[in-house]
């Protein structure tokens, strides 16, 4: 369909048809919806993989349900799918392919881009990620002084960062314990500082991420942690090899870094930032969790793959999350999704999912550069629960905003918990479900008045519910269920862009703050003219200047 011959998305006439079904609706009770239908709370649930949905809670019908679907039909969700599982160009202003999926295919699988297999080399990459970090684990391989590696840090930002670091989190007890995993990401020389402080550099393994090789904030890390290194361990440039491996798509700039090419993984143009966490990027996570694990994660990435790509509409888990994610953005102007997990383990989650997500979909011009007249991609937030309980779920529940909740849990705590703590799961967990309950039922003033509560405290304890929540529950938090949540959400995110006629793959949003970064430094450092300025920043800059004691 070219540009012009595709209708606008909020003139199809399933977007209008939605826009009735809302009207209709008006404010759907789901105390009213429940007692209509008593097989809803177990009727509106689905399984993908370990992965039980509910989305019992959410304010739709059968014919909700249906004209949504029918949207995604419209719209040619999994039209897309399909091309995007092909290795077609769908990111078209970039001119790539999309193949997070060929990440995790199975070693017989076939991906081509440009008429060739990339599974081959997917798996060649793997296997070499596994030989290293064996060799790491097993103290095989040694610092340049002969001593083993007791510690990696991990330098990347965005996507080279927040995969793996949210990774080691939600999988530590799957983690080698002796070995001690740090995540530098930030440009503020406080994070490298802390990282390695108390490290000894002898048995100290850095891992440079950055797909591009010259993102400023990780190649200026690097630079400074192999200064440290050098320095500390006073030595020189031939120790680098022993203590430097780099994860990128970039050889020739890793190479101009001085890190030897044999001591790069490798990954590809069509793997996305933000979709690269299981290629070479995660290989910190491959060192502290071993390769088995990591392969058992792959695997839960590609069962949710298949099922995205071969499960009917109706039971499209991936479908249904980022359908839901529309009538509430579109049809009932929700701006935000809160994502709770009840688990101390992905408490780095959701910070993963924002980047996922609002550089996927924070976008204003449809594919064709034409300004989108619907809302697109929700600030995503939140916290692992009972923190966020204590903190803001006052306003989730009480306020003026609709805010859809994601709300995940386990059934099991995690193994290697201290015995005497086991038995606070079942607390953990008893909160996760009455919240749900109380978001959606809430409480009436009559219930309030019948707990004696006098009149003028009535309307301040009474719930008005009605606020949407998923239920995403597994047995235990396994690799294989970290890979089954990624996968959900990063194809829930797809289908949504898909819906919304955006580039879901590109960031080209964040590229003006980085070229106005360069040009300013020298306004900081050398008092420099910058021309084109403006006013304010131009004062600002000044009083930085004064404050450092700068003429
Ligand atoms: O891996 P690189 O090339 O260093 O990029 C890091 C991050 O920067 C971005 O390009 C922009 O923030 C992200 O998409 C990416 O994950």
């Amino acid at each position: 369909m070219n540009a012009d011959s595709r209708t606008r998305l909020d003139q199809t006439p399933e977007w209008t048809a939605l826009a009735g079904h809302r009207e209709e609706l008006g404010e759907a009770q789901l105390r009213e919806l429940f007692a209509r239908n008593p097989g809803r709370g177990t009727g509106y649930t689905l399984q993908v993989g370990d992965l039980h949905v509910d989305y019992s809670k959410h304010l739709v019908t059968d014919e909700t349900l249906r004209l949504l679907r029918a949207l995604a039909a419209a719209t040619d969700v999994f039209g897309l799918r399909d091309a995007m599982f092909r290795g077609e160009k769908i990111n078209t202003t970039e001119g790539r392919a999309v193949l997070h999926t060929a990440l995790r295919a199975p070693r017989d699988a076939v991906v081509e881009v440009d008429g060739e297999n990339v599974v081959p080399a997917v798996h060649a990459v793997l296997d070499k990620m596994a030989g290293f970090a064996e060799r790491v684990r097993s103290g095989e391989w040694t610092g340049h002084t002969g001593r083993r590696i007791k510690n990696v840090v991990n330098i990347g930002i965005g996507g080279s960062d927040l995969g793996p670091a949210m990774a080691y989190e939600v999988l530590r007890s799957f983690t080698d314990r002796d070995l001690t995993v740090r995540f530098v990401s930030n440009v503020d020389g406080a994070d490298l500082h802390e990282a390695v402080r108390d490290l000894d550099p002898a048995e100290t393994l850095f891992v440079i991420a950055s797909k591009t090789f010259t993102t400023i904030e990780t190649i200026t890390n690097a630079t400074s942690a192999r200064n440290w290194l050098l320095t500390e361990l006073k030595a020189g440039q031939e120790a680098v090899a022993k203590h430097f491996v780099a994860l990128s798509t970039n050889a020739e700039k890793v190479s101009d870094f001085g890190i030897d090419t044999a001591n790069m993984f490798e990954f590809w143009d069509w793997v996305g930032g933000r979709y690269s966490f299981d290629s070479a990027i995660g290989l910190s996570l491959m060192i502290a969790i071993g390769p088995d694990r990591f392969r058992e994660m792959l695997d839960g990435f590609h069962l949710v793959d298949e099922h995205f790509r071969t499960a009917p509409a109706e039971s499209n888990v991936p479908l249904l999350l980022g359908l839901l994610g529309v009538w509430y953005g579109n049809f009932h102007d929700a701006q935000s999704h809160v994502v709770l997990p009840y688990s101390h383990y992905l408490s780095k989650f959701t910070a993963y999912l924002q980047q996922l997500d609002m550089e996927s979909n924070g976008k204003s011009v449809d594919r064709d550069g034409r300004p989108v007249e619907w809302e697109t991609g929700p600030v995503v937030w939140g916290t692992p629960g009972t923190n966020g309980q204590h903190a803001y779920y006052q306003l989730i529940h009480q306020g003026t905003k609709l805010i859809p909740a994601d709300f995940i849990g386990f059934a099991e705590p995690v193994a290697d918990l201290l015995p005497g703590l086991v038995a606070q799961h079942d607390l953990l967990m008893a909160n996760f479900f009455a919240q749900t309950q109380a978001l959606a039922f809430g409480k009436t003033p009559d219930e309030v008045r019948a707990e004696g509560v006098p009149e003028e405290l009535v309307p301040h304890k009474t719930f008005k519910g009605n606020h949407p929540t998923t239920t995403i529950l597994a047995r235990e938090l396994t690799p294989s269920v970290l890979g089954q949540l990624i996968a959900l959400y990063e194809h829930k995110v797809f289908v949504q862009g898909a819906i919304w006629n955006i580039d879901s793959f590109d960031q080209w949003g964040v590229e003006l703050g980085k070229v106005l970064a360069k040009r300013v430094e020298p306004a900081l450092t050398e008092g420099a003219d910058v021309p084109g300025l403006d006013e304010s920043t131009t004062a600002l800059v000044a009083k930085y200047r004064e404050l450092r004691g700068r003429k």
